[in-house]
């Protein structure tokens, strides 16, 4: 588990992080979204201990970092892919974090296993595409077969087929019983990975609620509808109550109607409908109307309105 109490960093007279309350549960992949600049990666460098907070606690396992025992046995994280010797092989990268951390080697060839590497292993990293890259730091986390693992945007740059494989294992991690906290901007990669969700904006939390949640307030239903007979089946729908826009293409968007009820109103009127399907509002759409107001050159906005 991750708690972060109070949380704040400023640097100089800038507040990355204000007064951070939340709390990341094992068996679950949380997702921590905000749009540049919101604080995700200064949260995350708080919580591992790469900097120190102004006000306010962070700890893992109820324990602040610098007082972990064996930190890579109790969390992996994955901040910075590239931060590996170019002259050294995965295998001797990874044998020097075992060895370091009093991690059996066994482990080792364990890891590269699990992220694909292992026909790689003994060739310098300095050949890797972006992906091995991430592989590799991926590996690193994972060593210490620790209960808590943070990564910050792992898939950043990645090809689909990359993307896919941090989302499978980020999801087997957690349904193992660990803790897995990622960041990213990109709501509809982890609406695809998440079951929680963390939104911060401009060092504050937004928004913290499960993917379900989410989805269910800010994904409106609605429908559309082509007919030839528009002057008739319009009327008639707001004259049930419903609410109908034009689409601007000729079509009509529809709420607050099942699909089932606006084809039998056509039905019985005799209308054709050559067009009845359901629409959502996109959740990136949904994430760029909360984080909105809070994106860091929109100087002056207070948060309340985000
Ligand atoms: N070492 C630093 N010195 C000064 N300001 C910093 C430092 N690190 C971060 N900041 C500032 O703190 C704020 C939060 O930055 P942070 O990198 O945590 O955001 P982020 O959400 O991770 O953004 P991104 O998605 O762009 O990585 C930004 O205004 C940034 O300019």
């Amino acid at each position: 588990m991750i708690e972060a109490r109070g949380l704040s960093k400023r640097y100089g007279d800038r507040t990355a992080v204000d007064g951070l309350d939340f709390t990341v549960r094992p068996g679950a992949v949380t997702g921590f979204l905000g749009p540049n600049g919101a604080g995700k990666s200064t949260t995350m460098r708080l919580i591992l201990g790469l900097d120190r907070p102004t006000g306010g606690t962070a700890l893992i396992g109820g324990r602040r970092y610098r007082d972990l025992h064996a930190p890579l046995r109790q969390v992996g994280a994955l901040l910075d892919a590239k931060a590996v010797h170019g002259g050294r092989s995965a295998r001797d990268h990874l044998r020097c974090l075992a060895e370091a951390n009093a991690i059996p080697r066994c482990r080792v060839g364990e890891v590269l296993e699990l992220v694909g590497l292992a026909a790689v292993a003994d060739r310098p990293c300095r050949g890797f595409s972006l992906g091995m890259g991430q592989r590799l730091g991926i590996a690193a986390a994972l060593l210490g077969d620790p209960a808590v693992l943070v990564f910050d945007e792992p898939v950043n740059g990645l090809d689909p087929e990359g993307v896919r494989w941090i989302r499978t294992l980020m999801r087997s991690l957690a349904a193992e019983g660990r803790t897995v906290f990622v960041s990213s901007h990109l709501m509809s990669e982890m609406a695809l990975t998440a079951e929680h969700l963390l939104v911060i904006g401009r060092g504050r939390i937004l928004a913290d609620t499960g993917m379900r949640e989410f989805i269910e307030t800010h994904s409106e239903l609605g429908l559309r509808v082509r007919t030839p007979r528009p002057d008739v089946l319009c009327p008639l729908l707001a004259r049930r109550g419903l609410r109908v826009e034009p689409e601007g293409d000729g079509a009509f968007r529809v709420h607050g109607a099942s699909a089932a009820a606006v084809g039998e109103l056509a039905a019985r009127a005799g209308v054709a409908l050559h067009e009845l399907s359901p629409v959502r509002a996109s959740l990136e759409e949904a994430f760029l109307r909360l984080t909105g107001q809070s994106v860091e050159y929109q100087a002056d906005v207070p948060l309340e309105a985000a």
